[in-house]
């Protein structure tokens, strides 16, 4: 599997220090706020039970699984959603943690479904961001690294399911892609 991969962009020790730097910000920011903390499955995961751990104060964990509608034929504010949040977000302080943000069209959608069921506040934490591909407005409040626009692999990131295994973030080789 590892062959698979071109160049490491991220390694497990970079993403701990970014995790370890997002989670201080993240305490000071929600102290005394009760954060409800929603993994966008399945990307998160990883980088999910990372910042989770860094965060210094009381907080609850809920997870989600949307699917953007692709293209650009819808209209955001819509999402598929295969699996439900567990508890109401109605007056709480809503922190999302995502793996990449890309088109924007996955976080666009679920940002206007939380504030659309009232959250009192919506925050954005991701691991990676891709602006270059923006097709959404989306300003994430917490962003761990910038990424060019590459199809990156690992740490929480498939390719045709595949990777989400892989303790860093790269880019996959070209090969892999011709070869499907
Ligand atoms: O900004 P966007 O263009 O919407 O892309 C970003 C989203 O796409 C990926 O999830 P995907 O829907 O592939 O599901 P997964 O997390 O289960 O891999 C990724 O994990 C983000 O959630
Ligand atoms: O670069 C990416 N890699 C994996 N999954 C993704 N989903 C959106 N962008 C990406
Ligand atoms: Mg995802």
């Amino acid at each position: 599997m590892n062959n698979d991969i071109k160049a490491v962009l991220y390694s497990k020790e970079q993403i701990d220090e970014v995790a370890r730097n997002l989670g201080e910000r993240i305490t000071k920011d929600f102290e005394g706020k009760n954060p409800l903390v929603i993994c966008v499955l399945k990307g998160a995961v990883l980088f999910m039970a990372d910042i989770v751990r860094q965060i210094d104060t009381y907080c609850e964990l809920d997870f989600m699984d949307v699917s953007s509608y692709g293209n650009n034929t819808v209209s955001s504010g819509e999402v598929k959603i295969i699996k439900d949040l567990d508890v109401s977000v109605k007056g709480r302080n809503v922190l999302i943690v995502e793996d990449i943000i890309d088109t924007g069209r996955t976080l666009a959608s679920l940002v206007e479904l939380l504030k659309g069921r009232d959250a009192a506040s919506v925050k954005i934490c991701t691991l990676l961001d891709k602006p270059d591909r923006r097709v959404k407005t989306v300003k994430p409040d917490y962003v761990g690294f910038e990424v060019p626009n590459e199809f990156v692999v690992g740490y929480g990131l498939d390719f045709q399911g595949h990777y989400r295994n892989l303790p860093y973030v790269g880019i996959l080789k070209p090969e892999i892609y011709e070869n499907i």
